[in-house]
């Protein structure tokens, strides 16, 4: 459906977007998960047609969306990171003000904004001022708006940043259920968690670059030749996890003040070689688990970093 081929989006010296391709299939929910700065929201600007690329394509059902911009933006519905909403102004009078901008009106903007108020759940505040809304309900409402002209396509930008539980499995439970209904979906994150519950496809992104793409569990399945460990102790000393680091057969680590995740080569039994460091360190550890593979295990795999270092 959509096609970016070799992409790329220089700001001054930073090289935003590096020569990246994404693709796109008609009902799928695509991720795009990466750490703060990676590229994801400058990518999706330029699918979007926000940003024009300084190379590559963008090709919509085989037609270049640079070209022709409006093939896209007819089809397309945008919830940008930032809330872009009139906060003086109700709910339903920020439907209608942007109903009309998408140029509905009367009796099909009135059963729209019925609809969509209903799929964002907010028909119970719908006379409130959005002042008065809270982080979790404004993200919500700016979904809604998105979805005003009934497009085909959504692509939201990390849409659950700083808002609370409830109202974060609401949106995931509304993306879910949209895309059941038959939209596309594009969902950038650095939650880990999320894209692995949602998504049928997943790029890795890091640095501008795409550095792995697969579903959930293919990417999963990449670090399949290795083991994923995890100590936990009150406090973890900086030379306790240094010397972990020189045990043989450990390749990434993964860490904060109480836990410590390992990446450790397949079948390599180091847990005698942790215990000495511990007993050395007088570190008393209060777990050792052998954990299930994340998709941050993925990243710690090919990166060395954390999603959220
Ligand atoms: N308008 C701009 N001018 C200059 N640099 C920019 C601009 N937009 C983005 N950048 C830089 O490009 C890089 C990629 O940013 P981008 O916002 O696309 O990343 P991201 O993965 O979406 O991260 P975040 O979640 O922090 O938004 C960053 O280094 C950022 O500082």
């Amino acid at each position: 459906m959509i096609e970016a081929r070799n992409i790329r989006k220089v700001f001054k010296d930073v090289v935003a977007v590096d020569g990246i391709n994404i693709y796109v299939k008609k009902g799928e929910i695509l991720g795009i998960l990466g750490p703060n700065g990676a590229g994801k929201t400058t990518a999706i600007s330029m699918i979007a047609t926000l940003l024009l690329p300084d190379g590559g394509d963008i090709l919509l059902q085989e037609r270049s969306i640079l070209k022709e911009p409006k093939l896209m933006r007819r089809i397309l519905g945008l919830v940008p990171q930032d809330v872009a909403l009139y906060l003086d102004l109700s709910g339903r009078e920020n439907l209608e003000f942007f109903g009309r901008v998408y140029g509905l009106s009367g009796k099909a903007l009135e059963m729209r904004i019925k609809k969509v108020l209903e799929i964002v759940g907010l028909n119970g505040k719908n006379r409130e001022i959005v002042k008065n809304y809270s982080g979790g309900m404004k993200r919500r409402l700016n979904i809604g708006v998105a979805l005003l002209h009934d497009p085909e396509i959504l692509i939201m930008d990390e849409p659950t940043v700083g808002i609370d539980p409830q109202s974060r499995n609401h949106i995931l439970e509304t993306v879910k259920g949209l895309n059941e209904e038959g939209k596309t979906v594009i969902y950038t994150s650095h939650y880990m968690e999320e894209v692995d519950y949602l998504c049928d496809r997943i790029y890795i992104m890091d640095y501008g670059k795409i550095i792995a793409e697969g579903s959930p569990d293919e990417l999963k399945a990449m670090i399949s030749r290795e083991d994923v460990l995890e100590l936990k102790a009150t406090l973890f000393s900086q030379e306790f996890i240094e010397d972990i680091r020189k045990i043989s057969g450990v390749k990434h680590i993964l860490h904060d003040d109480s836990t410590l995740t390992l990446n450790v080569e397949k079948g390599k039994n180091i847990l005698s070689d942790v215990f000495n460091v511990a007993q050395k360190y007088h570190t008393t550890l209060i777990s050792v688990n052998v954990k299930v593979p994340t998709l941050e295990d993925v990243f710690l795999s090919l990166t060395g970093r954390g999603l959220r270092d």
